[in-house]
């Protein structure tokens, strides 16, 4: 990885800015409409080639698991959905009308220093339209009591929720999370995919990177496997696991994918 790419990446993994959705043109029924269409996305880094003509669609109300070894690509990927990076060759399209708002939860999300929790969500309420009840996001992530804690005093896990609450601003009809259970205590991750769970059941089209296979398999409607860039697998958890002959989700994804060290070499 080179220093520009890094710095490329940092500074463009906030919110995108687009603009806010028409609530009405994002229907509930789940996977009703194709909320987010990906095709043909590949994409290399120097001589690693880390997507290889991959194509993707999640539906309204429907919750996509990305999985996948460490450096098989999902960042990537979802950072391409999000539209903070753009891959060489594919294409993106969100929602129906080039309105549709997408919330994006980097892997590591950065704050500016010197601001409390509510103030940085605040900032971030200015660019979308409609009113934004901040208290209510910090509550709905689990930081109720750290609103006024400035950012750099949140620990890794309060980070992360900060930034989840940073995605949910505006209401997005797409929301895409870089491993948002990552560094989550148990109870944080069950409240994590709870939360998930309703933004589905009212519409919003999700697509998640986690390594946590037990929330995964209770809680989405589909999971698609990444392996060295290229889907390996892609169904209901039910259909994963019954395909792989194993009884639950963690061994089916140990038959599915290439266990000889991490992906992108
Ligand atoms: N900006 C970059 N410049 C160069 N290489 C990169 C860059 N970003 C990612 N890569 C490489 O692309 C490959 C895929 O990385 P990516 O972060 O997408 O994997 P991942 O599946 O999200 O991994 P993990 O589960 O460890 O987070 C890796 O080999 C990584 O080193």
């Amino acid at each position: 990885m080179s220093e520009g790419d890094t710095d490329v990446r940092d500074a463009s993994e906030e919110p995108t800015g687009r603009p806010a959705n028409d609530p009405t043109d994002e229907a509930a029924g789940k996977g009703d409409h194709r909320a987010i269409d990906a095709t043909g996305l590949s994409h290399a880094f120097g001589d690693i080639r880390v997507l290889d003509d991959v194509s993707l669609s999640v539906g309204t109300g429907e919750i996509v698991a990305l999985v996948g070894p460490n450096g098989s690509g999902k960042s990537t990927l979802l950072r391409f959905l999000a539209n903070v990076r753009a891959p060489d060759e594919g294409a993106i399209r969100v929602g129906t009308d080039g309105h549709t708002r997408v919330g994006y939860l980097p892997q590591q999300p950065i704050f500016r220093s010197g601001f409390t929790a509510a103030d940085t969500l605040q900032f971030y309420a200015q660019f979308v339209d409609g009113d934004v009840d901040v208290s209510k996001i910090l509550d709905r992530v689990g930081l109720a009591h750290a609103g006024n804690r400035r950012v750099e005093a949140l620990s890794g896990g309060m980070a992360r929720l900060l930034g989840l609450g940073r995605a949910l601003i505006g209401d997005p009809a797409v929301l895409i999370l870089d491993e948002p259970a990552s560094g989550l205590d148990p109870g944080m991750v069950e409240r994590l995919f709870d939360i998930v769970s309703s933004l589905a059941d009212t519409g919003t089209a999700i697509i998640l990177s986690s390594h946590n296979l037990g929330p995964v398999e209770r809680t989405a409607d589909r999971v698609v496997v990444l392996d060295d860039g290229s889907f390996v697998a892609d169904g209901t958890p039910r259909e994963l696991i019954e395909s792989a002959g194993t009884t639950d989700l963690q061994t089916a994804f140990g038959t599915l994918v290439s266990t000889d060290g991490v992906d992108g070499r």
